[in-house]
Formats: structure tokens, C-alpha cells, sequence
């Protein structure tokens, strides 16, 4: 027999990309000898051509960043049955579960969540999941009660039957009996129990939604009576205690609801994730946190052991900060109408990016080890070894509470502390969890989730990063977590706006990753991967003028783009075509569709020009202290109707101006295109009017535009709002009056 401890825990696979990197390559000559082309003859040419030069020398430099990106694309194989063979102790976890309004985040979906990680493959006793929630909602914690009251039933079930997917409304959705072996007849009937207990607990749950006050503020719920949401003392509940430590009970589940004030800022989720850290410190001190969005629900139940096997393996310990699962949606809209799936960056850009320094910390579905989120460098591990906690004179960091430090020092030795009774920890607990207590101390700069980004899971990346340590990229097969991804027009746009804003915000903070690079130890490709991501947030200034050049070009009759018989329009065919084979091919390498990939264009186009401009716009307010930048909640639907309706993928709108730039857009070049084919045009000077390419070049962003020309017509939420069309009109009415002027001048 093999030495057990030569079995791998895990492989790393570089995968192969050639055929990938030539056609990269290609596109980035194309596009160099365009930039060469307008260099050439800028002085031939105006303003429109410098414009275009600055645009396109903006997207070049981005395909560069993509290709660094991409370069090395490697995968993690993770063996658990190797890890169960090895590791006769296996090391405990906390799990965060974090919440923040009982109505965009309905609370049957938060604790199909934590069911899911209660009853993960994983001895019990190892486990202890805290919730967090900003809602301070009396409904969602009736409904951990409840869910508590379940569990003890549902976690049993599912380590007796192997259950596959432990989220029950998931389990009980598909036609999980007769796809089980049906000829059992114990089986059968505790699957029937499961479900009417599930069906009983989601009416108490309804029921209570309901009411004005889902319960009786007694007992339990006292604390609950005459709470405020933005105002409130914290709250914290040991809703279960697995006492007896049984390996197949239920873990531990705690309810937190943070302090909170209306004078004192709450930072939002890194805000809830530090409390987090805090409490779960004191109770159970697990040596690795697992975080998830509350609508994240386990759909592999091996994944804390797939985890385990990246981070326990004995090299890992001194480079790998964190494993980072990726982010997969259940029930996806059919072909990804809103572009937000985000297939083919988890394939191949996170890929790409795991061979660098490692993969991003992406906010959910993620491993992380405690000692690195207290502040502990790749150095303090080598000083550890050798005897001496560098670590010590840096402990008031932690704040005023000795409790907090004592567990602090020792998560940073590494001693897994054996979890007490969770009830004496409670009043060192309300301490933690006020909102002063971070006054001067390091949460949020030095220690935990970093404050300052609506994208703290990216600028808590960087810092980790810039310690120089290293990261990991799990994908085991089924996928680790399921979630929703936003359906709705407006729903989508507010999450890529709060996502653009947060990508700004680090760009202009001391995290920004070009220090990183100059005074840390972030190394230069990784530095590149950030700066791609961050710069992301810049996208929507060259967008919106690339989008407005060729409209201004028709209407003033001028132009911005070779004409036909020159070289270098093949160069700008060549380009076009090669670019969205390339693209299209990844889709189809993943098994998407031809209307994917399309709707994924022309989604990047409008949320470059819609959210990420409102983002920008909302960065830039904020750093002149005019405006200050809110966590707007993604809402989250559980129900899968929206695919069965046939408007299903149909573009939604409200009366939001986030889509008042890509409305202009729209009209802009339905005008350009009206003056075009009347041949309205001024006459061009010398002959060199607009011609073919810019007419295309409208057609196409018409094209790209299609759900806002559909919803000009459209009615309720499918049509554009009519305010929004008068100020767009009134956009675009004053472009088209300068472009006449600089053609009459
Ligand atoms: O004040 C707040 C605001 C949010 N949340 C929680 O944060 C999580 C993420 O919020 P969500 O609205 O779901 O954001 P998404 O856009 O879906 O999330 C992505 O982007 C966020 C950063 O913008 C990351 O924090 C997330 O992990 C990542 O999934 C949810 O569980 C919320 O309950 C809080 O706990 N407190
Ligand atoms: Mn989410």
C-alpha cells in the first residue's frame, strides 16, 4: 500500500492555451497597427481623431491587461478522500453568513443557506455558523429558530441518505424521489416526512412575512420589540449549541445583529464581516472562516473538505492566504440576457488570474484563514517558527477587549482553541459587537475586511495580495455554492454601478495596486490583474465617446474611421472579425450559446455606459465629499417563474437615470442614421464626408441597443420611462445642435 502521506491532497494543473495566446497576440498587432495608422496621419486630421486615437490606445492598453490575464490559466484537482486518509484531526471552520434586508433578501432564502452549510459533509462539532444580520429584522431570526427546529431533522437526513444538494427548497424543486432509489421504503417515507416539515416550516415563515409583526415580542424575541433598523443595541442569540459535540448533530448557529447608530458609519458588509470575525473569535475560534452572500447555498457537500485539501496541505501553509470558490447561478435566465452569469470570466479569466499570485477574493465562497485576516505577513510565519510571535506588540489593534486579544493570540500561534460553553463568551460579545468599539484600533485598515470600497471582498484581496501572499481557485465538480444573479434590467445596472464605484474607490486609496507593487510585495503581473479590475470603473469615459464619435461623425459629416479603399480599413475588418470569433468561440468552448455570447456584448457595452458611468460619476462625488456612497443590497428572487415567463429575458427599466446615457445613445444614432439615409448632411468639407464605416458603426451600436429601442415602445416595466426619454431627448438635442455648430464654424 501507498504511504498515505504521499498521496496529493491536491494538483496544479497548468492548462494548455496556445491556439489562444497566437490569436491574443494577433489582435493586439491589429490593434497596434491601427494606433501606428491614426498616429501617422493625426495631423491631417481634428479633434475626431485624436478622440478615437485616445479611445482606442485606452482599449489596446486594456487587451493588454486581458492578456496578462489570461496567459497562464491553471487548475486545482482537489482529492478529499486523500484528506480523510491523511488528516486523522480535520481543523474547524467558522461559517458567516451575512444578511441585510428581510425584503430583497427574503429570509426562506437565508436559511436555505445556512441548512445547506449546517448539514455539510463535515464532522459537526467542527462547524459553527454565525449570520449577521444588518437588517435587524425580528423575521429572519424567527425563521433561524424555526430553520433550527428543522435542521434537526434535515441534517441527519441528509448524512444518512448522501443527500446531493442540502438546500431543501433546491432538493424538493427537482423530482429528487425517483431520481433516488425508490424501491426503499424507509427512505420513501422520511423523504415525505422531510418535505411536509419543509412545507410546514416555509407557511410558518410566509405566515409571519405577513403579519405586521411576524411574532410576540416575548421570551426570545424581546430584544426585538421597538427596534429600529439603522438604530438599534446589538443583538446576539446562541440560537443552537451542538453541546454533546456530536459529529452528525447540528453545529453551532448564532445569531448577530450588530450595533448599530445613525451618527456612527457601519461600513456596510465589511462592517458585518469584521463583527463576524470578532464574535466568532470569541465563541469558537476556528483556525479558517468560510464566508458566503446569504443566497450562496452549498450545492457540493464535500466542499469544506475540498477546501481543506488546498489549505491544509503542508506547503500551503506558508504562501496560500485563501480558496476561492466561483460564483455559479441556479436557474439562470435563459442565453444570460443580462450578461451577468459570468461564465467565461470564471473560465477563463479566473483561471488565468490563479496562475498569477492567485485567484481574487470574490466575496462569497470563500475559505480564508484567520490569522492572515488578523494581520500576519508570509514573515510572521517564518518568525513563528523559529520561536518568537512577532506579532505581539501590534495586539492592541484588536481593540479594548482582553478576551478578543487572549483568542487573537491564539489564532495567530495557530492553536486551535477547543470549543467552551458559547453562553460565556455572550457578554464579551455585546462588547465586540458595538459600533465604537472599532475607534482607534485596526479593524478595517490593518485587520479584517478593509473599509473604505463598496467592493470590500476586491480592496480586502489587494491588501491580502500586497502581504504577498498567495491564493487558490477551487472548482470541484458539482459546483462548490449556487446563487442568484440579478434579473431585471434595474437590478443588474445597480449592482455593476456599486461595483464600479468600489473598483474607483480603491484606485484612488492607498491600497491602490500600484503601490502595492512599489512598497509591497504585489507582485507586477498581479498588480496588472487589479489594475484591470479598478480600471474597469474608468471604462464608461472612452466607451461613451467611442459610441458618440460616429454619430457626430454622420451628423456634422466628417469621419473617424478609414474609408473603404485604405489599408487600414482591412486592418479594422480583420480586427472586428478575428475579435468576436475569438470571443465567440470561448462561449461555444463552454457550452454556451451563439444568443449568449450576443447578449453578453452588447451587455458589456450598456453596463460600461450605464452603471459603471453612474459608478464613476458616484466615485467622483464622493472624492469631492459631495456625495457619500451606499451598499445598495442586490434583491434576490428564489422562485424560478421568472424563466417560465415568456418576458422572461426582456430588458426591464425604471424611472432610475442610470439609463438616461444609454437612451441618448439611442437616439443619437437613430438621428445619425435618419440624417444618413435622407442625406441631411451639411456638405462635408472637401469631399471627406462620413461614409460606410461610421454608418456601420451606428447600425452596430443600434444593434447593441436593441432592448432600448424595444423599450421606447415598451409598456410598465418593459417600456423606458417617458421622463427618462425627455431628458435623454434633450441629451441628444444638444449634442446634434454641437455638432452643427463645429461644422458651421
Ligand atoms: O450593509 C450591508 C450590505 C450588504 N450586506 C451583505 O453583503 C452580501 C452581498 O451583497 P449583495 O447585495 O448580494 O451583493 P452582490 O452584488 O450580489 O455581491 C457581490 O459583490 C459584493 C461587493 O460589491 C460582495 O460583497 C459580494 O460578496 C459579492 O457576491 C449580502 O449577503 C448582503 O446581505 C451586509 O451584510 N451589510
Ligand atoms: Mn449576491
Amino acid at each position: 500500500m501507498a504511504n498515505l502521506n504521499s498521496l496529493p491532497l491536491y494538483e496544479r494543473i497548468q492548462r494548455k492555451n496556445g491556439v489562444k495566446r497566437v490569436v491574443e497576440v494577433i489582435i493586439l498587432f491589429l490593434l497596434l497597427s491601427l494606433l501606428i495608422y491614426r498616429l501617422l496621419f493625426l495631423k491631417d486630421h481634428g479633434l475626431t481623431w485624436l478622440l478615437a486615437l485616445l479611445c482606442e490606445s485606452w482599449f489596446a492598453f486594456n487587451w493588454v491587461l486581458i492578456i496578462n490575464n489570461k496567459w497562464n490559466p491553471v487548475e486545482y484537482k482537489t482529492y478529499p478522500d486523500h484528506l480523510l486518509q491523511r488528516v486523522t484531526e480535520l481543523p474547524s471552520v467558522d461559517i458567516f453568513v451575512t444578511t441585510a434586508d428581510p425584503v430583497l433578501e427574503p429570509p426562506i432564502i437565508t436559511i436555505n443557506t445556512v441548512l445547506s452549510l449546517l448539514a455539510a459533509d463535515y464532522p459537526a462539532y467542527k462547524l459553527a455558523c454565525y449570520v449577521s444580520d444588518d437588517g435587524c429584522s425580528p423575521l429572519t431570526f424567527y425563521s433561524l429558530v424555526e430553520a433550527t427546529k428543522f435542521a434537526k431533522l434535515w441534517v441527519p437526513f441528509c448524512k444518512k441518505y448522501n443527500i446531493q444538494v442540502r438546500a431543501p427548497f433546491r432538493y424538493f424543486s427537482t423530482d429528487s424521489l425517483t431520481s433516488s432509489d425508490n424501491s426503499n421504503w424507509e427512505f420513501h417515507q422520511e423523504w415525505k416526512r422531510m418535505k411536509d416539515e419543509y412545507e410546514l416550516l416555509c407557511h410558518k415563515i410566509e405566515d409571519a412575512s405577513q403579519k405586521s409583526r411576524p411574532c410576540d415580542f416575548t421570551g426570545e424575541f424581546v430584544e426585538f420589540s421597538n427596534v429600529e433598523r439603522k438604530n438599534h443595541p446589538a443583538i446576539i442569540k446562541v440560537v443552537w449549541e451542538n453541546k454533546e459535540g456530536l459529529p452528525n448533530g447540528v453545529p453551532h448557529l448564532v445569531y448577530i445583529s450588530r450595533e448599530k447608530q445613525h451618527k456612527h458609519p457601519h461600513n456596510s458588509k465589511a462592517g458585518a464581516m469584521n463583527v463576524l470575525t470578532r464574535v466568532s473569535g470569541l465563541m469558537t475560534n476556528a483556525p479558517y472562516m468560510l464566508n458566503v452572500d446569504c443566497d450562496m447555498f452549498v450545492n457540493n457537500p464535500k466542499v469544506v473538505l475540498h477546501a481543506m485539501c488546498l489549505l491544509l496541505d503542508s506547503n500551503s501553509e506558508k504562501e496560500i492566504a485563501f480558496a476561492q470558490f466561483p460564483q455559479v447561478f441556479y436557474d439562470g435566465l435563459k442565453d444570460d440576457p443580462y450578461g451577468n452569469q459570468f461564465v467565461i470570466m470564471f473560465e477563463y479569466m479566473m483561471r488565468g488570474i490563479s496562475g498569477i499570485q492567485g485567484c481574487l477574493y470574490l466575496g462569497t465562497g470563500c475559505f480564508h484563514r484567520r490569522k492572515i485576516i488578523y494581520g500576519l505577513s508570509p514573515s510572521h510565519i517564518v518568525e513563528s517558527i523559529n520561536g518568537k510571535l512577532a506579532y505581539e506588540k501590534t495586539l492592541q489593534e484588536f481593540g479594548s477587549s482582553k478576551e478578543l486579544i487572549k483568542s487573537a493570540v491564539l489564532a495567530l500561534k495557530g492553536n486551535t482553541n477547543p470549543s467552551n460553553c458559547l453562553w460565556n463568551s455572550i457578554q464579551a460579545s455585546y462588547q465586540i459587537a458595538s459600533c465604537k468599539y472599532e475607534y482607534g484600533t485596526g479593524w478595517g485598515t490593518k485587520l479584517g475586511w478593509r473599509y473604505g470600497s463598496t467592493t470590500e471582498d476586491s480592496d480586502t484581496g489587494v491588501m491580502i495580495h500586497t502581504r504577498g501572499w498567495r491564493s487558490v481557485y477551487c472548482t470541484p465538480d458539482p459546483p462548490a455554492f449556487l446563487g442568484c444573479a440579478p434579473s431585471g434590467g434595474p437590478t443588474a445596472m445597480s449592482q455593476q454601478k456599486r461595483w464600479a464605484t468600489g473598483f474607483l474607490q480603491i484606485l484612488f486609496s492607498k491600497n491602490c495596486p500600484i503601490f502595492g507593487t512599489l512598497f509591497g510585495k504585489l507582485q507586477q503581473r498581479q498588480s496588472l490583474v487589479y489594475l484591470w479590475l479598478v480600471f474597469l470603473g474608468l471604462r464608461p469615459v472612452p466607451e461613451l465617446c467611442y459610441a458618440a464619435l460616429p454619430a457626430y461623425c454622420i451628423i456634422s459629416d466628417s469621419f473617424f474611421l478609414p474609408k473603404v479603399h485604405e489599408l487600414a480599413f482591412s486592418i479594422l475588418v480583420a480586427l472586428f472579425v478575428i475579435y468576436n470569433l475569438y470571443t465567440l468561440s470561448e462561449y461555444l468552448k463552454t457550452g454556451q450559446s451563439v444568443r449568449a455570447w450576443w447578449n453578453n456584448q452588447r451587455m458589456a457595452r450598456i453596463t460600461a455606459m450605464n452603471a459603471w458611468f453612474f459608478g464613476f460619476l458616484s466615485c467622483m462625488l464622493k472624492l469631492l465629499g459631495v456625495l457619500e456612497t451606499v451598499f445598495e443590497v442586490t434583491k434576490k428572487d428564489q422562485s424560478s417563474d421568472a424563466s417560465n415567463d415568456d418576458d422572461a429575458g426582456r430588458f426591464t427599466f425604471d424611472d432610475s437615470p442610470i439609463f438616461v446615457p444609454g437612451t441618448t445613445i439611442l437616439l443619437l444614432h437613430l438621428t445619425a442614421l435618419v440624417v444618413s439615409l435622407l442625406k441631411l448632411q451639411p456638405p462635408a468639407h472637401g469631399g471627406h464626408g462620413s461614409g460606410l464605416a461610421e454608418v456601420l458603426c451606428s447600425v452596430l451600436w443600434l444593434l447593441c441597443y436593441w432592448p432600448f429601442l424595444k423599450g421606447l415602445f415598451g409598456k410598465g416595466k418593459h417600456g423606458i420611462p417617458i421622463s427618462t426619454i425627455c431628458k435623454s431627448a434633450a441629451l441628444a438635442l444638444l449634442f446634434w445642435h454641437l455638432c452643427r455648430k463645429t461644422t458651421m464654424g
